[in-house]
């Protein structure tokens, strides 16, 4: 049964930063302050995909007096590089931030970033993988949102963990089999979703959710659980699903 737990979302605690090995891909969409300290602060690497990098950058601009700018560096910022803007491309460069440029037209600034963690991870022969947040991919254009759900629903047979979260959700995908997903209230919300995304069907059981599932159906021509609920009572939902489903569940204001 594989296990689910969120600590990049928890505030910070004075234990530090979690014990996990994260890594995080800032992708072009808005996100707020309170929800960018916390995953940054979890992560180990963090990397911009393309335009990512001017949201981090305006984001942290618009502070008056101090620039906190300058710690907020990533790594690396990635991409075709046809969204960075010319004056933050100049600031992170003159703050000796890797910036690669790679035009390939068959490929997302996304799916560019992940390859620079795979190569990463080649480079440093470590056993463990990276388990990856992206901040950002579940909203805006539909058709970047939806290479969000496959691409992750892809990248399941290779990685183990990829999570994206935005200021209203934080989702993933379960892949076949049993899960635990263990829930902190004060950091999710009520609502959440199973979705059998790239799948004909999926047959789904629940624990722990207001509308439970025991063997049932589920499916875009038949029923999809959308606008289901947490029960506060209850630490733990447990998920098992004959295909791979997505998991998203609503995030709190962080504020
Ligand atoms: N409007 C959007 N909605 C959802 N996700 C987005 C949106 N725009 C960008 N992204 C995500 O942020 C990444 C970087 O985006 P950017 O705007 O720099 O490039 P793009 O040219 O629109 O995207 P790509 O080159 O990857 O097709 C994208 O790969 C995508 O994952
Ligand atoms: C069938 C097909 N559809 C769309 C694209 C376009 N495309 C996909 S990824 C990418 C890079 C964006 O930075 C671009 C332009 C393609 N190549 N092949």
């Amino acid at each position: 049964m594989s296990q689910w737990t969120l600590p990049f979302l928890d505030p910070p605690s004075r234990a530090g930063a979690p014990k996990g090995k994260y890594a995080l891909i800032i992708l072009n969409q808005p996100f707020s302050f309170p929800l960018l300290s916390r995953v940054w602060n979890a992560c180990r690497w963090r990397c911009c995909a393309d335009g990512g990098s001017n949201r981090l950058y305006d984001l942290l601009s618009s502070t008056e007096g101090q620039d906190p700018k300058r710690f907020y560096l990533p790594d690396l910022i990635k991409g075709d590089l046809d969204s960075i803007r010319s004056d933050v491309r100049k600031y992170y460069e003159s703050q000796n931030v890797t910036v690669i440029e790679d035009g390939d037209q068959y490929s997302t600034d996304l799916m560019k970033c992940i390859h620079s963690i795979e190569q990463k991870e080649q480079a440093e022969g470590a056993q463990e993988q990276y388990d990856i947040v992206l901040l950002g991919g579940l909203s805006g254009r539909l058709d970047q949102t939806i290479h969000t759900l496959h691409y992750l629903h892809k990248l399941r047979t290779t990685r183990k963990r990829v999570y994206a979260i935005t200021d209203e959700n934080v989702g993933w995908v379960l892949d076949e089999g049993e899960h635990l997903i263990h829930i902190n209230h004060a950091v999710l919300g009520q609502t959440c979703g199973l979705l059998p995304v790239g799948v004909d069907s999926t047959i789904l059981s629940t624990k722990g959710l207001r509308w439970n599932f025991t063997e049932q159906e589920s499916s875009f021509g038949g029923l999809v659980s959308t606008s289901n609920h947490l029960v506060p009572e209850e630490p733990t939902v447990w998920v098992k699903t004959s295909r791979p489903i997505w998991w998203v569940a609503e995030l709190r204001n962080l504020a």
